[in-house]
């Protein structure tokens, strides 16, 4: 069993994240997350905080010289910019006199819509944001792709699988149809501004963050995972939660912002007919294979052997600088939301994100197929599994 949590607030000292399950031997390096952080900090639209805060990453247990020791991973991603907080988001209590002197501490009683603020006000009994807004931030997601890389190399060294990711649309801007990045892609992929794989569609993303931004107004888009080289045989088709179809969606869902998952071909395959929905089994020189990949990789809850294809919606940034309608909690009265700062769009980084998240789903379901204490126990396991595939 693999299991993950995070904890932290988004102005506070630190995120931390621990996983726990994964077998001895996973080769990472604290470069290697700082590096993965550097990528999700990237992407065209980003606000003035992705350029002034910095992320700083120390793995805190559960490596040794290189290679996970099979006990809990934990990480710690610190914040450069915590020492303007410190007051602010003090575990312990603070005078209120010095707490009322500071202008950042200043009630958030105008919520906005799209954000969890007024919600979660409403849920947890807070007269202003803060205490919400702190949790409900993306800034989580640090943590998340933190040790999503760790799941990452993991799949990589037991399997061989690549995850990698591109941005599909922003906006009303996308690529065209068909559009399929490799592994190889993935570092050019990562030097476009906005991580699209077709530049003559990324200059128009471009434009299109320019035009939102010069209209006071922000952007969504939709990020597309792809994993190659899995075996088949990942998840199950036994109950619903071991469905790695519905292990993807939860996921993926739960990044913030996220609107929709589609699995393959997805909601395009809800308006085909059977004949052309589906992908014909042809025995090759290779093995057996699909002749297409609507399904995007997965039948039965279960990867097919095909590359596995899911998609993310993601809504717009909710803080519009153009500020929508709402109330003021404090008085009742109609106001235009709290707006300090924001993302034009966060869809390059939620890509990021998303491979993450889709990494660690796979690296679950790697070690309940071929559990193992160590990667090459592990090994051997999958060696033994491939062997003995009476269909292959
Ligand atoms: C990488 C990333 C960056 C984000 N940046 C912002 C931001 O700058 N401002 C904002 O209002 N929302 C931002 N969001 C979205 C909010 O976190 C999200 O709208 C909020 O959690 C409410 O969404 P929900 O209804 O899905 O929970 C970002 C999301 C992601 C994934
Ligand atoms: C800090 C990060 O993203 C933040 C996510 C976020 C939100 O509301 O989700 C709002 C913004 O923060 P602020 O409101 O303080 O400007 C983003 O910068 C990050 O991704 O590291």
């Amino acid at each position: 069993m693999l299991r993950w949590l995070t904890a932290g607030e988004s102005h506070g000292p630190a995120l931390v994240a621990i996983l726990e399950g994964l077998p001895a031997g996973v080769e990472v390096t604290t470069d290697d997350i700082a590096a993965a952080l550097l990528r999700r900090r990237a992407g065209y639209g980003r606000g003035a905080r992705m350029k002034f805060e910095q992320d700083r990453v120390t793995i805190v247990g559960g490596v040794r010289h290189g290679r996970t020791l099979g006990g809990p991973v934990a990480i710690e991603v610190a914040n450069s910019e915590w020492p303007k907080w410190e007051q602010v988001m003090a575990a312990d209590p603070v005078d209120p006199a010095v707490l009322a002197d500071l202008a950042r501490n200043e009630p958030l009683t105008r919520p906005r819509p799209g954000h969890a603020d007024l919600a979660g006000m409403q849920k947890y009994g807070h007269t202003e944001a803060r205490p919400i807004l702190e949790r409900a931030s993306a800034r989580e997601t640090a943590a998340r792709v933190a040790i999503g890389e760790v799941a990452r190399r993991f799949v990589h060294q037991l399997l061989g699988a690549r995850v990698l990711s591109h941005v599909v649309s922003m906006g009303g801007v996308a690529v065209p149809d068909g559009l399929l990045p490799r592994p190889d892609d993935l570092e050019r992929i990562d030097a476009d501004p906005v991580r699209c794989a077709d530049p003559e569609t990324s200059a128009r993303m471009v434009a299109e963050v320019d035009d939102t931004k010069k209209a006071g107004d922000t952007l969504g888009g939709v990020v597309e995972v792809l994993a190659y080289g899995l075996p088949p045989g990942l998840g199950s088709h036994v109950h619903w939660d071991r469905r790695l179809d519905a292990r993807l969606a939860g996921a993926l869902m739960g990044i913030q912002a996220i609107k929709g998952v589609e699995v393959g071909d997805g909601f395009r395959t809800a308006a085909r007919r059977g004949s052309d929905a589906h992908d014909e089994i042809a025995g090759t020189p290779a093995g057996v294979r699909r002749t297409s990949n609507r399904a995007g990789g997965v039948e039965g809850g279960m990867t097919t052997g095909e590359p596995l294809r899911v998609r993310a919606a993601m809504k717009p940034i909710a803080t519009v600088p153009r500020a929508l309608a709402t109330i003021d909690v404090a008085t009742g009265e109609p106001a235009r939301a709290h707006h300090q700062r924001s993302d034009v769009t966060a869809v390059p980084a939620a890509g990021v994100v998303a491979e993450a998240m889709v990494a660690l789903v796979l690296a679950e379901a790697a070690v309940e197929k071929f559990g193992g204490d160590s990667v090459e126990e592990s090994g051997r396991n999958l060696a033994g599994y491939l062997a003995a595939l009476r269909i292959s």
